[in-house]
């Protein structure tokens, strides 16, 4: 199968930035134990399209509430591919699990942005009991897609910034 894409971690110190950015102030300690455990997503076999993200934390999440997680992972990624996020298919059916923004587009640039393109997944619970999955557990999976344009690639602007960033 071709290779398109390379799975690593943030730095150290972009995790334990936006992991207090995200959840408030937590010991150093902690939050570098956690990084430490971080798993790089994985194919489970041969021709699975779905390279499982593995949360580094407990997620608890009350009815119709959501719950931003910084995976502590980045994307090296060929140019013209995109890497599409969906829910682990029995998260999604059996727990009511589902990702807030539907299927986040993580785009090739991303990498380049300022921090370091640390992917971020916001995860809903629509259904009408708390939603736990445990740290470890498979829980998004990534779909690596090719690409094309409908603009001529007369866009040179470059990213520099995370989601949100080029409206600003
Ligand atoms: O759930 C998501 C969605 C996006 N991203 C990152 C990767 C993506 O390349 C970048 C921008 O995402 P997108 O273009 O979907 O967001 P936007 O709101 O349109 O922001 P932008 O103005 O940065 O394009 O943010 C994530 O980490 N998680």
């Amino acid at each position: 199968m071709k290779k398109v894409a390379q799975f690593e971690k943030v730095s150290l110190k972009q995790f334990l930035g936006d992991w207090i950015d995200t959840f408030g102030n937590r010991s150093d300690h902690i939050i570098t134990e956690i990084y430490k455990n971080i798993k790089l997503p994985i194919r489970k076999t041969k021709y699975s399209a779905g390279h499982d993200f593995f949360t580094p934390c407990d997620i608890r999440i009350k009815p119709g509430d959501s719950m931003m997680i910084p995976t502590g992972i980045r994307c090296q990624m060929n140019i013209n591919y995109v890497m599409l996020l969906f829910p682990r298919s029995s998260l999604g059916i059996k727990k009511h699990m589902a990702i807030a923004n539907t299927i986040p587009v993580i785009d090739a640039d991303y990498i380049n942005a300022d921090n370091e393109g640390h992917i971020f997944i916001c995860i809903r619970n629509y259904g009408d009991k708390e939603l736990e999955v445990k740290t470890g557990e498979a829980f998004v999976q990534a779909v690596f897609v090719e690409y094309g344009s409908a603009d001529n690639n007369k866009i040179d602007a470059k990213r520099n910034g995370g989601i949100g960033s080029t409206g600003k």
